[in-house]
């Protein structure tokens, strides 16, 4: 079944060609589009396919993966929700939704300063899901939690999840968990359908990144660089043989974040072989240095659409 795009805040008109197609998948009514944008209106009753579903769909069109990362409830969490569906529409193919943290060790200035100015409004995990159970039945692409390891055990892990579930969350990135300490996250990460990504960096001895590629879910998420995340001027060359190396140990979609910034970058990462291309920091910096809401979500608006025009 077949239906017109309607023009959305995001994109031109788009011809008729550019229709979008409803797939009935085994679980749910999926949306593929043929093209990268996607109206908010069209697409508002369709649930969305879970992470290795997306990867495996761009796959068969040719495209790379763009995933925008935000703090969640920064500025706060009705502009986040609607970011969230900025960055649906503009063409972003999973989005990781960061649970503000006090001690947010793995991040850089931009990204810690977005969660310093969230938990002073008062920004709660509770809060968060239920601004999710309103959203994520209005976005095309699937979302994927970003959160510390402690939060998570405070909580209870199988809590976490199944809440993560019934919010309709797909995904889950805990930069800070020990490979030896995922077992017990993987376990309710299936019970509760949840695709548990892990993460390997620059450092990582093959023998450890092949044991992480492995056992992660979804996609497997690339550190392009030692160090905290972070806009960066250029992404290291290294990146290109680091792909090489965990795509001889594994067919499973490989993204790589960190640094990623300009649209040179994306399509600097995406022609090395990448199935996705994570960016972060420089995201949040367009929200944070916005004057207000309203001109955050539109700088972020034209931002997004550089960065996966460069995908096209
Ligand atoms: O901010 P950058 O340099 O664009 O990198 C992506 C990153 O923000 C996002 O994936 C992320 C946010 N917090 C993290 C902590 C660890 C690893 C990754 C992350």
């Amino acid at each position: 079944m077949a239906i017109s795009l309607k023009s959305s805040p995001c994109f031109p008109q788009l011809k008729k060609s550019d229709s979008i197609y409803l797939l009935r998948s085994s679980r749910q009514v999926s949306a593929v589009s043929t093209r990268r944008f996607r109206p908010m209106a069209a697409l508002s009753t369709v649930s969305t396919i879970g992470l290795s579903e997306t990867f495996a769909r761009l796959k068969q069109q040719g495209k790379v993966a763009f995933i925008p990362y935000i703090t969640a409830g920064d500025p706060d969490l009705s502009t986040t929700a609607q970011a969230l569906k900025v960055l649906d529409s503009c063409g972003s193919d999973i989005i990781e939704l960061g649970v503000p943290y006090s001690d947010p060790l793995a991040d850089g200035p931009v990204i810690q300063a977005a969660a310093t100015r969230s938990l002073a409004r008062g920004t709660n995990f509770d809060a968060i899901i239920r601004m999710l159970k309103e959203v994520v039945p209005q976005l095309s692409c699937p979302i994927a939690i970003f959160s510390y390891y402690n939060p998570i055990l405070k909580r209870g892990v199988e809590k976490f999840m199944s809440t993560l579930n019934d919010a309709g969350v797909h995904g889950l990135v805990v930069p800070d968990v020990p490979l030896e300490e995922t077992e017990l996250l993987r376990k309710e990460a299936v019970k509760y359908k949840i695709e548990l990504v892990l993460l390997t960096t620059p450092t990582t001895p093959s023998s450890r990144m092949r044991a992480i590629v492995e056992a992660s879910e979804g996609f497997v998420y690339l550190v392009s660089s030692v160090g905290v995340t972070g806009a960066r001027a250029s992404v290291s060359e290294r990146v290109q043989t680091l792909l090489q190396d965990i795509k001889g140990a594994t067919n499973k979609p490989v993204a790589v974040g960190f640094g990623i910034s300009k649209p040179e970058h994306v399509e600097q990462v995406a022609s090395w072989g990448a199935d996705g291309v994570i960016v972060g920091s420089a995201m949040v910096k367009v929200l944070g240095d916005a004057k207000s809401p309203e001109e955050g979500l539109k700088e972020l608006e034209s931002f997004t659409r550089s960065l996966t025009s460069a995908l096209l």
